[in-house]
């Protein structure tokens, strides 16, 4: 679309501040093409907006205005280290993909097309005080500029040109352990969904198209094709997972149906692996199609809604990561790497005003604007360059998921989409501002691995360039072999590298050496464990077997038990004839008022009217069956005088002993926390009282001779 022929403006006007205005000769320009500055770069940097001066200009009849907007050369360029903490320090690579207009905006009552590429500058023309006399052309830089509005025109950038300018190097990046990122900024409808995943996002058709596939589809497609590339000892597994950020809200995409649309889930802060969102299904994926199949189930599960300008526009920020691990080697020397990769497509960022929304589009406009401007605040306190600023990733879930994709452990780049009709000129600029400060971010990358692989990789790289050098030296002295003093000091130098050479292959031996024996160390405790548990598995197996086998073949109701049953049959037991002959003799003796006493193996009886008693032994009981009872019986055996040695007592006497020995377990009675002791004396209390009642109730007396006797 060509742009208005400028005319010169005819009075003085203020240039915007925070830019540097120079003058363009307008005798240069075309209609058709025309012509930017071509003063050196490292003149052209622009201050950074916080830092910018504003002036005002008297611009000449002749002049056109340009603004360079490209941030200032103060800011890191892209650099690599192969030292220190980091395996690549990097700037955040900013492209930016110009659509076509569309029908509407063609529609539009003077549309134009305000957007022009010139080699390596993004130009913007706008007319600052709405007078078509007066233009204002905005110059801006980026890593790539992707113009993608006529595909007639050479300069077109199609969906495959663009997968490979920004999407292979950062799959050759996930490749060597690196984690990546990729996110689409813009307003609606500038093309972050057709950039991202392609023309329509739910049919496989299109989502594998040759035109349209995006850049997502394009990245898992590659991914699988150089998977299938790798050598055969190499171990892959890939992960994928996939959600949108909805009002603040993290929604899995992939989740079983009877999950989805439940609780939003949560995100957490691991020490080491940085934030990750709580329970997200992850699946792992054996080839693309598999892939593409969860990549347009979770399309279709976004949320949209209707906004004036995109009928299906997406209201969502979706992110879908991809976690790739590989392993080289089968055996002990073998080495792994993993790499998390984000396709980030981003809510719409134009301002809410912009948009005539329902109240629930509204709040939605709120959270979106919450996430993106939390971005924005992320993007320029890292853009600071000032040492300890705060970056408030935490204030929106957005920015805290990306936390490690800006200015942390990733390489990212962000693609930055506008739209070239003139009404949307402000948003247009707003989008390439933010895009601009994006290009100061400085990420921090380190290769995903285990510290021992580490080890081994940088010094065997280390070998590889000592090598190299080593060899460089010795092409070079052969040369300049009949120069002998040149040879001297090159046969120093090469010494110097032979011994360097020697002293790194020497630790990487020791590394491996070290790490062969850890391995070997932790192979063998797990053979050891694997021993154990397999000891506990044949265990439990033979457990099992014999009650499988007990189970079948041994009959048990043999030992089936009833209490009840046996209790009976004790209670119901023959009585022994010895048991038999106690009990007759014992109620003889108490029908007769004689004392029996019983023991184990003999009963003695005591007539104490008599003064006489008598012993027979248990074991004679079969004699009494010899008599026809058991008084003749017990009158045949021989009976003896008892000689009474103890003075008989009087019952007073008895009364007062068990008086005193009362006052005596009153005067012991022991402290009430002593319980035990408390319980004894109880017992013996009421043992005594028994006893004196049993005394008292047993008492004969005999008046005449004055005496007391106790029958017990
Ligand atoms: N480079 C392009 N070439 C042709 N058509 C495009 C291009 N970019 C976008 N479009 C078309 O423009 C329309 C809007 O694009 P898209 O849905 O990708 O915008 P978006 O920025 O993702 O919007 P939203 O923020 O609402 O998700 C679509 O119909 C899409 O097909």
């Amino acid at each position: 679309m060509a742009l208005p022929l400028p005319t010169t403006p005819k009075t003085q006007f203020a240039t915007p501040k925070r830019v540097r205005t120079i003058r363009t000769p307008l005798m240069l320009e075309n209609s058709e093409n025309f012509v930017v500055p071509t003063t050196p770069r490292s003149q052209l940097a622009t201050p950074k907006f916080s830092k910018a001066v504003g002036s005002l200009v008297s611009t000449p009849e002749c002049f056109n205005t340009v603004t360079i907007e490209t941030p200032n050369n103060n800011a890191p360029v892209k650099r690599r280290s192969s030292k220190g903490v980091f395996d690549q320090v990097s700037n955040l690579t900013v492209a930016v993909r110009i659509r076509p207009m569309n029908a509407k905006e063609l529609a539009c009552v003077g549309s134009a097309d305000v957007v022009k590429v010139k080699n390596q500058d993004l130009i913007i023309r706008s007319n600052p005080l709405g007078n078509s006399s007066m233009s204002l052309d905005h110059v801006f830089q980026y890593d790539h500029i992707f113009w993608s509005c006529d595909e007639t025109k050479s300069l077109y950038a199609s969906q495959k040109d663009i997968f490979a300018t920004i999407g292979k190097p950062l799959l050759n990046s996930a490749f060597r352990g690196y984690n990546a990122c990729l996110f689409a900024y813009g307003q609606t409808g500038s093309g972050k969904s057709f950039s991202m995943m392609g023309a329509n996002t739910c049919e496989i058709a299109d989502i594998d198209s040759e035109e349209f596939s995006g850049l997502t589809p394009r990245f898992c497609r590659e991914l699988f094709e150089r998977i299938s590339n790798l050598k055969s000892d190499t171990t892959v597994s890939v992960e994928v997972s996939y959600f949108e950020i909805y009002n603040e809200k993290i929604h899995d995409l992939l989740a079983s149906p009877n999950v989805i649309n439940k609780l939003p889930l949560k995100v957490r802060e691991h020490p080491e692996w940085g934030p990750y969102v709580v329970d997200l299904s992850v699946h792992t994926v054996k080839s693309y199609n598999e892939l593409r199949n969860w990549l347009i189930l979770g399309n279709k599960s976004r949320a949209t809604a209707a906004t004036t300008m995109n009928e299906k526009s997406s209201r969502s920020h979706s992110i879908f990561s991809i976690e790739l691990s590989l392993t080289e080697g089968l055996d002990d020397s073998d080495t792994s790497r993993r790499s998390k990769v984000s396709l980030v497509d981003l809510a719409g960022s134009e301002r809410l005003g912009s948009s005539h929304n329902s109240d629930e589009k509204i709040r939605q406009g709120v959270s979106i604007n919450k996430s993106l401007l939390t971005l924005g605040k992320v993007i320029s306190a890292l853009a600071d360059h000032k040492k300890n600023i705060f970056v408030p990733y935490r204030d929106s879930v957005l920015t805290w998921l990306l936390k490690e994709s800006l200015g942390g452990n990733s390489l990212t780049c962000m693609l930055a989409t506008i739209t070239p009709a003139n009404s949307n000129l402000d948003e247009t600029l707003a989008t390439l501002r933010y895009a601009c400060q994006a290009r100061s971010i400085v990420n921090r990358a380190r290769i995903n691995e285990n510290p021992h692989d580490r080890l081994i990789r940088e010094l065997k790289s280390e070998v590889q360039r000592l090598k190299a050098l080593k060899q460089d030296y010795e092409r070079h002295s052969l040369l300049n072999s009949s120069f002998t003093a040149m040879n001297i000091s090159n046969n120093e130098e090469l010494e110097e590298l032979r011994n360097k050479l020697s002293q790194a292959e020497e630790k990487l031996l020791f590394a491996e050496n070290n790490w062969k024996q850890r391995f070997m160390e932790s192979t063998e405790l797990q053979l050891k464990e694997l021993a154990e548990s397999e000891k506990r598995r044949e265990e439990l197996e033979s457990k099992v077997r014999i009650m499988e086998c007990a189970d079948k073949s041994v009959d048990l109701s043999l030992y089936k038990t009833n209490f009840l049953e046996e209790l009976e049959d004790v209670l119901t037991e023959e009585v022994t004839s010895e048991s038999k002959f106690v009990e007759k003799i014992s109620e003889w003796c108490y029908q007769n008022k004689l004392q029996c006493r019983i023991s184990p193996s003999m009963i003695t009886i005591v007539d104490s009217v008599n003064q006489k008693q008598t012993v027979l032994m248990t074991k004679d009981s079969k004699k009494l069956g010899n008599f026809q009872s058991v008084g003749e019986f017990l009158q045949s055996l021989t009976w003896t005088e008892i000689k009474n040695k103890f003075r008989k007592l009087s019952k007073n006497e008895v009364l007062s002993s068990l008086d005193q020995i009362y006052q005596a377990l009153n005067n012991l009675q022991p402290s009430d926390s002593d319980n035990n002791l408390n319980l004894l004396f109880a017992r013996v209390n009421k043992s005594l009282q028994a006893f004196e009642a049993a005394l008292l109730h047993n008492i004969n007396k005999n008046h005449c001779q004055k005496t007391v006797s106790f029958n017990l």
